[in-house]
């Protein structure tokens, strides 16, 4: 069953072209791997299924109802959680207090929010920290309070934007375990990476992005053998 289709979207930024004609399906449980070149339009699509950006035409289907230019909030509540590539934390607030902020997406009881903030600070590794306050974090655990601040409005779908960028080779290991246990909980993933070890270990499907159009999808094996997908992104390092 698919959980999110995108139909014919356009977008434009004055004369550039963010997202021409793109159209993808992504199945309920999948693991949906978003790539391609710096600037090819990989988070204005992410900034346009959640709410962010409006496209200028197409539609964007989500658990079966149309969600096309729908505010970010109204897209929270029907359960698109998502990422940034640049995280904004609360700096002067504790870890518990950031990630109770999006539980309260979900209740207004305090007592319910800490309790899934809890929760889900312990599910990312993130336990010991609660009480520390986000800005004296390291990069690697900034990158676990954005994904628990995702998770804390318990989303059925999230976006991840570039959440293993900065990492070294073992903590990229971690996320990827990470972001597997996430899925099997029953959560639905689209991930913009350009850490291709952990595309090639988490995704069963990849689309592939150049000047806001889609050149390729299918499964990791298959986009990374591809001629187009090669030349536009990987180098030759990558074809075999
Ligand atoms: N709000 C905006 N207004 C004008 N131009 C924008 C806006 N947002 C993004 N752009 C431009 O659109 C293009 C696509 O940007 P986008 O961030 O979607 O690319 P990306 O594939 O995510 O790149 P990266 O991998 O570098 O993050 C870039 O040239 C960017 O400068």
């Amino acid at each position: 069953m698919s959980l999110l289709e995108i139909n014919n979207l356009n977008k434009k930024f004055g004369g550039l072209t963010v997202t021409k004609d793109f159209t993808i399906t992504v199945k309920q449980g999948q693991i949906f791997g978003v790539i391609g070149p710096n600037g090819a339009g990989k988070s204005s699509l992410f900034n346009q299924i959640s709410g962010y950006i409006k496209p200028d035409s197409g539609r964007i289907i989500f658990n079966g109802k149309e969600i096309t230019g729908l505010p970010p909030y109204i897209l929270c509540k029907e359960g698109i959680g998502r990422t940034f590539q640049i995280v904004k934390p609360f700096g002067s607030k504790t870890v518990l207090y950031n990630v109770a902020v999006g539980a309260f997406a979900r209740t207004s009881s305090r007592t319910e929010a800490l309790k899934r903030a809890k929760q889900v600070v312990e599910q990312v590794g993130l336990g010991t920290r609660m009480d520390v306050l986000a800005k004296n974090l390291t990069i690697v655990d900034r990158k676990r309070l954005e994904l628990a601040k995702a998770l804390a409005t318990q989303p059925k779908l999230l976006l991840l934007d570039e959440i293993l960028a900065g990492l070294t080779p073992s903590e990229v290991d971690e996320a990827v375990e990470l972001i597997r246990s996430i899925r099997d909980s029953g959560v639905t993933i689209v991930m913009i990476e350009h850490v291709m070890r952990a595309v090639m270990a988490l995704c069963e499907h990849v689309v592939v992005i150049n000047y806001g159009e889609k050149i390729a999808e299918g499964t990791p094996e298959e986009v990374t053998k591809n001629p187009d997908v090669i030349s536009a992104y990987l180098g030759d390092e990558h074809a075999s």
